[in-house]
């Protein structure tokens, strides 16, 4: 499985913090953190086993954010990320990250999103993996901080910078809100990606397409239980980006057993399988595609269908789809 060829395409930059970086970063700039301990940092970046819901999953990014707060961090922290990636063959990433929870020491919008390019950057010139951006806004910010987000990235589209996301706590029928932010994102030419369906129902689904006009969805597992949903992902082609660890933490899914990837596959929608969060989940993709493999069956052919159709689903260009294609 770690030599299989991956794409990932919903992995968050401030859940998959190594924990001796942590360390690393706060000894290096005067941070005060609870431990310089690494299984310590460990343990208290880990979700717990009896986590109940994603608000709480949500409650584990504010130790690795405090040290996401100079360009040296933001840049580091990036590369690893890919250098980590590489290390189980993914070819392809694409790293998401809400730039406003990194303004806390004075960097502006733009230096965060610069700071992590670089680090994406720096790794694709030593490895053999490419990487890109995606702009998160949180759904508990307002329109106006959106709207910053939005265009401090305008610059850095498709030069880093591919798509548009909204993430954090998800209450139902939040997309109305976010309607200018996404509006613009969209006129500006980002893509959209939205997570939804997670922590609420497949509602939520339906508003990302139809009023956010959003092309892949993140998570998406609640479509299972909304004919209405489930129909217009299918029939619009929308490709779900599915990270069976975080589902289980989070409770959005209750049993591994009934873990709806393969019934989706096999009906034909478009899946997509990711980590969410290394750090946070204690995963790697390597690991994540075992789990759903072995459960499921799933033989090689499946995979280089789920590949091919995850080369398509990428916000990457034409000469880099073509480049992971030679690798299946
Ligand atoms: O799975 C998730 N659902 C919603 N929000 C999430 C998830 N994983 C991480 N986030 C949030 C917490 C991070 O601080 C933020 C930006 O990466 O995105
Ligand atoms: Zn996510």
């Amino acid at each position: 499985m770690r030599k299989l060829p991956k794409i990932e395409l919903h992995c968050h930059l401030d859940g998959s913090v190594r924990p001796q970086t942590i360390i690393d970063i706060a000894k290096r700039e005067n941070i005060e953190i609870p431990s310089y301990k690494e299984s310590d940092i460990k343990e208290l970046v880990m979700v717990k086993k009896d986590c109940t819901s994603l608000n709480e999953y949500l409650e584990k990014f504010d130790l690795p954010n405090k040290v996401m707060q100079s360009k040296e961090s933001l840049k580091q922290i990036a590369f690893e990320l890919l250098e980590d990636a590489q290390r189980e063959n993914v070819k392809y990433i694409e790293v998401r990250f809400a730039p406003l929870l990194h303004t806390n020491k004075g960097l502006s919008v733009e230096e965060i999103i610069q700071s992590v390019i670089d680090g994406i950057k720096e790794a694709q010139n030593i490895y053999d993996i490419k990487g890109n951006v995606i702009l998160s806004c949180l759904r508990t910010m307002s329109v106006e901080d959106g709207l910053k987000v939005v265009e401090a990235g305008k610059k850095f589209i498709n030069k880093g910078v591919v798509a548009i996301d909204l993430a954090g706590c998800e209450e139902e029928r939040f997309c109305n809100k976010f309607k200018p932010v996404i509006d613009k994102a969209r006129e500006y030419g980002y893509n959209v990606t939205i997570h939804a369906g997670e922590a609420a129902s497949g509602q939520n689904v339906i508003d990302a397409i139809n009023l956010l006009g959003a092309k892949r969805i993140g998570h998406g597992v609640r479509i299972k239980d909304m004919k209405e949903a489930y129909d217009l992902v299918k029939s619009n082609k929308v490709y779900l980006e599915m990270c069976p660890t975080s589902n289980i933490q989070t409770k959005a899914i209750d049993d591994f057993n009934n873990y709806p990837l393969y019934d989706f596959y096999k009906d034909g929608i478009y899946v997509t399988l990711n980590t969410d969060n290394r750090t946070v989940s204690n995963i790697d993709l390597t690991n994540e595609i075992d789990l759903i493999f072995r459960k499921f069956n799933i033989n090689k052919i499946e995979y280089k269908n789920i590949y091919l159709n995850t080369v398509e689903a990428t916000f990457s260009d034409e000469e880099t789809k073509n480049w992971l294609k030679s690798f299946i």
